[in-house]
């Protein structure tokens, strides 16, 4: 489907032309205060779209368009009164200025990978750096603010006689907003924006370069709401440092986010379309009955009933009615005919090493999770690792899948030295894993989560006939429609499984995918594991499960309180005494030693 096709199709397409009839309508039959009213309107549409590609959909709650908005309005302002520019080319360089701090601000929080709530105060500081800035700067009218030239009432002045002109101007600045928000979304965008905002973590283990996406995503929201700022200033032909960069444009667009639904691309229309009405309505309703405290204190109410009323938003609210938060664009996976998950071969020919781990170890503070661990694995092998609670192994698979940096060691894969490189870039390199806590995609279906994965790195045809293969090797062609978050446990831990086969590793790391199954789905779970071997894929992976891991395993490697205490096939681990006694405790009497396929894991 093209781009067109799938725009057409949207529900953001036909609320566009829902808004031109209206627009129509009220040109043709409004008065200017009504007219104002619905500039307005859209004036906030506008904000709030631009807020929920970073609040609602990608998750990261902004506290800082303001300074965008703020930006827009002063940038092209302050170009038009001292320099004669005209307000386009401001606006255009206000959006260009506004994208460029936006990159500042959410260049440390997203490289770090620090929590959202560090990302909302950044960003709440960042417009009153900007609110305090611009209030002591006399050339740009200190806390007294700016007027835009009155000179002109043209096009190129972006000052207009007629509010109808200004209708028109924002209706096409918000259909300009709203479309290419729906076209990102219709891509490849949708899919990361809805895995990185449903887990980071599994994102970035598929591939996606979650920081990249999230400073691409945050500059076009604040080149938005920059736009919405010259717009704002240009119609209202005022600004002070309160008016654009104050907390209160921050706290609409939170209000109109919760009551339209956040994460959804109608929310931010729905959230201002039902409040800006209101709002206008009880303030002049309310005029002449206590003013505006009045006004204040029920449209409060209303709207704390609103909130506990749709604890989704509106979206959620109308999702019966067929408004939903935006379909993404899957194609049709049935019909694609895919190469084997394994297909992509290993430079390392079968038997030779393919990953190396030499002392490798990683504390946190005085705990050493893993101490100096040294293992070899080889092309096409089935490699175990076992232990006891707290013996490190999941630390070990994250030092190798990048989600853990070593504090010292060297890890290569395929010849390449991956220590310390961000998971993203391990998952390219060709390592694929699973949680040990399952980290679903809960927004998306199985067959997205799938797709998702394939898409990362891939044409949409190729990614397409990937995850059809891999749904049908993992069996889960039944369940492609359903939500990821209403599977049973062991169809979550397949889709795990599934998620990671997409990418097309050549190494895949198993991180306990039998706890909590039942035999008969560990007996499953045992033949899939094979079943990936013989694809092409070499697998290690965590079992607590011993006969599994004896069935499975060509080599087993056995930590304990993160050292490495014995490796080797398991008929011979089982008996090594180190083994049992780490898993039973030192044996009182010799030589009670029992073998460690007799032993329950703890
Ligand atoms: N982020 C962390 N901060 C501090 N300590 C940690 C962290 N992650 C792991 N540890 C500690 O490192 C040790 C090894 O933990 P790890 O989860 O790797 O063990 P494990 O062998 O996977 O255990 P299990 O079988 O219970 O999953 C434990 O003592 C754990 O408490």
């Amino acid at each position: 489907m093209t781009i067109l096709s799938r725009f057409v199709r949207s529900q953001t397409a036909t609320a566009l032309v829902l808004m031109w009839l209206a627009i129509t309508a009220a040109a043709l039959f409004l008065d200017g205060y009504w007219i104002g009213i619905m500039v307005g309107l859209l004036g906030w549409i506008l904000l709030a779209a631009s807020w929920n590609m970073v609040g609602g959909l990608l998750g990261q709650v902004s506290f800082g368009h303001s300074a965008f908005f703020g930006l827009g309005a002063y940038t092209a302002v302050y170009l038009a009164t001292a320099h004669g520019i005209s307000p386009w080319l401001g606006m255009l360089i206000g959006g260009l200025l506004a994208a460029l701090f936006s990159m500042i601000v959410g260049y440390l929080p997203f490289r770090r990978g620090l929590s959202p709530l560090v990302f909302s105060l950044l960003t709440l500081a960042s417009s009153y750096v900007l609110l305090f800035a611009v209030s002591g700067i006399p050339a740009l009218g200190g806390t007294n603010g700016l007027f835009p030239p009155a000179v002109g009432q043209s096009v190129w002045d972006m000052r207009f006689d007629s509010p109808v002109s200004y209708l028109l101007l924002a209706g096409a600045l918000t259909t300009f907003a709203l479309a290419t928000i729906q076209i990102l979304y219709s891509g490849r965008l949708g899919f990361y924006w809805r895995a990185i905002h449903d887990s980071e973590a599994a994102a970035g283990a598929i591939g996606i370069n979650t920081m990249v996406v999230k400073l691409f995503t945050f500059a076009v929201s604040a080149f938005f709401a920059a736009m919405a700022g010259t717009f704002s200033a240009q119609h209202t032909g005022f600004i002070d440092p309160q008016s654009v960069f104050g907390v209160e444009i921050t706290i609409y667009l939170l209000l109109f986010a919760v009551v339209g639904g956040a994460g959804s691309l109608l929310g931010p229309v729905l959230g201002p379309l039902v409040l800006v009405p209101a709002g206008e309505y009880l303030r002049t309703a309310l005029a002449n009955a206590g003013g505006s405290s009045a006004h204040h204190l029920i449209y409060g109410i209303a709207l704390m009933i609103a909130i506990l009323s749709f604890p989704g938003g509106l979206v959620a609210g109308l999702r019966r009615f067929g408004v939903t938060r935006g379909a993404l664009s899957l194609p049709d996976l049935a019909r694609a005919a895919g190469p084997a998950p394994g297909a992509r071969r290993s430079d390392a020919a079968k038997g030779s090493e393919i990953l190396k781990a030499s002392g490798v170890s990683k504390n946190f503070g005085g705990v050493f999770a893993v101490r100096d661990v040294s293992i070899d694995v080889r092309s096409g092998e089935i490699l175990g690792i076992i232990g006891p609670n707290g013996a490190g192994k999941t630390t070990l698979f994250s030092l190798l899948a990048g989600s853990l940096k070593p504090s010292s060691g060297s890890i290569t894969f395929d010849g390449r030295e991956i220590a310390g490189l961000p998971s993203h870039e391990i998952c390219r390199a060709g390592i694929g894993r699973t949680f040990q806590i399952t980290r679903a995609f809960p927004t998306l279906t199985v067959a997205e989560t799938v797709y998702a994965a394939a898409l990362v790195g891939r044409p949409e045809e190729e990614a397409a006939a990937i995850a059809g293969s891999v749904l049908s090797l993992t069996r889960l062609d039944p369940y492609r429609d359903m939500a990821s978050a209403d599977v049973t446990l062991a169809v979550q831990r397949r889709l795990e499984i599934a998620r990671a086969l997409a990418t097309r590793p050549r190494l895949i790391l198993l991180d306990e995918i039998m706890a909590g199954l039942t035999p008969r789905e560990i007996n499953d779970a045992i033949e899939l594991i094979r079943s990936i071997r013989d694809s092409g894929v070499t697998v290690i992976f965590i079992e607590h499960h011993i006969r599994a891991v004896m069935a499975l395993s060509d080599r087993i490697v056995v930590l304990d309180a993160g050292e490495l205490i014995a490796e080797g096939v398991p008929s011979d681990v089982a008996r090594d005494p180190r083994v049992v006694e780490a898993y039973l405790g030192r044996p009182t009497e010799e030589p009670a030693v029992p073998p460690l396929d007799k032993v329950k894991a703890r």
